[in-house]
């Protein structure tokens, strides 16, 4: 079972390799994702279907490498929906058409060719955005947020910590597997804290690309680049008297790592293009998911700066180390998704809650909140069932037990081929000895 966002993609590109690769690595982790070749079609999609990001080709076949119709139809679509999440997808390493493009509106943007693991970031990153903004249009009463702690002693203990260091101006560190739940964690510490009247800032650090690091960080100024046509001030100024909260602190490079040192240490930041230093007073939240202390000591994460910002580390459990909290969790969410969709279901059957505590949620409860939910809006009975929540039996998915079906026995080759390269469609290709386009032909023939 795979981590699916309950997102709806659309991918606008001329090329038909581009759209059945990129659709390809997407659907596997978003609900819904549609593709078009045809740029003109744009207003009727966006103005019939509510996508949360669309991914858009900066050059179609008129005029090939200016970005002039990306940019046209990008304003089009902020038109007909002001809202709308735009990645915009390049073939030319052109960081200033880049630059402009966010000026003009669009979210971010993507290089091709793309790292499948870049492209998925990037667009995670632009869904969660566009959530974000789209939610605090719901009402006040909206319980998408609460934290649910649980029983188990792991969370106890994480919690008696929060308690004791929330309404310090403790420099915080949260490690945890994805999914486990740190985001959430960061703004309830916020929320606890004396600072709960000030803004809250999120700052996924591994969606930035390093180009935009300082200008999103710390601002610029006026005619810093081309395109800088007014001063902008960056997140740190944003979060002012508040909490600012760098998430994938662990993605950094190590030059970006030096400058964000010096503006903790100096409590001041410096806009690109000035050098007029501005006093910043934040409290600092940090995660990351990766073995932090492991990376200092082979050098790929500074000493100093982890110094700086783990004076308390939190580590979040994985949910396999919290089975007790599996089922109020589930319920949790039960109740949410009922709410939301107005189903009927109400509880969880007996043979459900055996087997959410046999999984090992490798997803933690990002994925079993998405299980929850798609089983919710599946559902028939009053009771969800082990079969809705677990679209293929977990035990099962790695084995090729197929009988001697012949077509079976290829779509599951070629499942497992897929896995093991991550969705590459050259490696698999050479690993299965077929052609690409052998190999994209039997994957529309199985739907994969
Ligand atoms: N204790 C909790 N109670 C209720 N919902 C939770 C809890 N923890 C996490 N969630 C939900 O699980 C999802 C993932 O949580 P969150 O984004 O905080 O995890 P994360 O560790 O920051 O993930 P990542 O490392 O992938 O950024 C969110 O939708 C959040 O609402």
């Amino acid at each position: 079972m795979t981590t699916t966002l309950p997102g709806k993609i659309l991918i606008v590109d001329d090329d038909m390799d581009v759209l059945r690769a990129a659709r390809l690595l997407l659907k596997r982790h978003f609900e819904q994702v549609d593709f078009e070749r045809n740029p003109q079609k744009i207003p009727y999609l966006v103005s019939n279907f509510d996508y949360d990001v669309i991914l858009l080709d900066m050059n179609f076949t008129r005029d090939l490498s200016s970005g002039k119709e990306g940019f046209e139809w990008l304003d089009r679509i902020l038109d007909l929906k002001p809202q709308s999440s735009v990645v915009m997808f390049t073939a030319y390493g052109d960081v200033e058409m880049a630059v402009r493009a966010i000026k003009a509106g669009a979210t971010d943007f993507v290089l091709k060719p793309w790292e499948n693991e870049k492209l998925l970031a990037t667009m995670q990153a632009a869904f969660n955005k566009h959530r974000a903004a789209t939610q605090k249009e719901k009402p006040a009463n909206n319980t998408d947020g609460e934290l649910i702690t649980g029983n188990s002693a792991a969370m106890q203990q994480v919690m008696d910590t929060v308690n004791r260091v929330a309404a310090t101006d403790a420099n915080i560190l949260i490690l945890g597997e994805n999914g486990t739940g740190k985001d959430m964690l960061a703004r309830h510490i916020h929320h606890l804290s004396q600072r709960n009247k000030q803004p809250f800032v999120s700052v996924d650090l591994g969606a930035i690309s390093e180009t935009l690091f300082e200008s999103e960080l710390f601002g610029h100024v006026k005619g810093a680049f081309t395109d800088a046509r007014e001063d902008r001030n960056g997140r740190f100024e944003e979060a002012n008297s508040g909490t600012i909260f760098l998430d994938e602190i662990g993605n950094i490079s190590l030059p970006f790592q030096a400058k964000l040192l010096t503006v903790l240490q100096n409590r001041s930041v410096t806009k690109v293009g000035s050098n007029k230093t501005i006093p910043v007073d934040v409290r600092l939240i940090c995660a990351t998911n990766r073995h932090i202390q492991q990376m200092a000591s082979q050098h790929l994460f500074r000493q100093d700066l982890l110094y700086r910002i783990n004076t308390i580390e939190i580590q979040l459990p994985p949910l396999r180390e919290r089975l007790e909290d599996i089922v109020p969790l589930a319920e949790h969410f039960l109740q949410l998704y009922r709410d939301k969709y107005k189903r009927t279901v109400s509880t969880l059957h007996e043979s459900l809650v055996q087997q959410l505590k046999q999984y090992e949620w490798p997803g933690n409860i990002r994925e079993l909140q998405h299980a929850i939910e798609r089983a919710v809006i599946l559902s028939q009975g009053k009771s969800l069932m082990p079969k809705d929540v677990f679209v293929k039996s977990p035990a099962k998915e790695q084995e090729l037990d197929t009988g001697y079906n012949l077509e079976e026995m290829e779509r599951t080759i070629i499942t497992q081929a897929m896995k093991k390269v991550n969705g590459n469609i050259t490696e698999a290709a050479r690993e299965l000895g077929l052609s690409r386009a052998a190999l994209y032909r039997r994957l529309e023939k199985y739907n994969l």
